[in-house]
């Protein structure tokens, strides 16, 4: 009966040691889990503030995104069926210009950037003649194209820089970023007036000096961005 008894009892114990010896390896093996998951977790969260390959937009960071709500969409819904009014065509003039594909009225920005406050803000920054030169010859064309040198106080001398040469704004986001004004050519007997932007950062402002038909052109008259800058075009105006 002793004997018996003694046999059971190392029966059981066997028993929960192999039980102990179960749950230690399940603890291990739960311990490596949540390790690894971990790890994954950190993985995803490398991969997700990552730019995606390929050109893809980065993700902006959180929380930086201007909301974009009921007012944006009827301002949006404004402009698409009253005002928007321009777009880019081959010129008989030069080059790709701007044409409107409505009736515009007389003293209206065709330009106006709807819901302005989601825009990129227009800014510059100055490059000398020297520099300008350096570029490949394509780009400083079209940088010349663009930009025009600024001027002194008369809106028509150009500013030099020690070596006495022009010095250029050149827009901060670069040529990828020309809106639709920016392939305004010229005419001495324009349609549309230029007027500086009034505060740092902000998109400088057209006005039509006229009604325009659809299908016509929009010119804008070169001498007010300077001496310089209309030399470019004397000839051919
Ligand atoms: C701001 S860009 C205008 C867009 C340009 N047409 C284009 O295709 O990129 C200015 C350049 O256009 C050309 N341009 C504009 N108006 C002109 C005109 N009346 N006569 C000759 N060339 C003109 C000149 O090459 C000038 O440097």
């Amino acid at each position: 009966m002793a004997a018996a008894a003694g046999a059971a009892d190392a029966e059981l114990r066997r028993e929960v040691e192999a039980l102990r010896g179960e749950v230690a390896a399940l603890r291990k093996s739960a311990e490596v889990s949540r390790k690894e998951n971990l790890l994954l977790r950190s993985r995803v969260a490398e991969l997700e503030a990552r730019p995606a390959a390929g050109g893809g937009r980065p993700p902006r960071a959180a929380g930086r995104a201007p909301a974009i709500g009921e007012e944006e969409r009827r301002a949006l819904l404004r402009h698409l069926r009253e005002e928007a009014s321009v777009h880019l065509g081959p010129s008989t003039i030069a080059g790709v210009g701007v044409f409107a594909f409505r009736e515009i009225a007389e003293g209206v920005d065709p330009f106006e950037v709807c819901n302005a406050h989601l825009a990129a803000e227009e800014r510059f920054i100055t490059f000398s003649g020297a520099e300008i030169r350096d570029f490949a010859e394509p780009v400083r064309e079209r940088v010349k194209e663009f930009f025009a040198p600024l001027t002194e106080e008369d809106g028509w001398t150009p500013q030099q820089d020690e070596s006495g040469e022009p010095t250029y704004g050149v827009l901060a986001t670069g040529l990828n970023s020309l809106n639709i004004s920016w392939f305004l050519n010229h005419s001495d007997e324009p349609n549309v007036v230029f007027k500086d932007a009034e505060d740092e950062g902000s998109f400088n402002t057209y006005v039509t000096r006229r009604r325009i038909r659809a299908g016509e052109e929009l010119t804008a008259d070169y001498r007010e961005l300077g001496r310089e800058y209309h030399a470019l075009v004397a000839r051919g105006s």
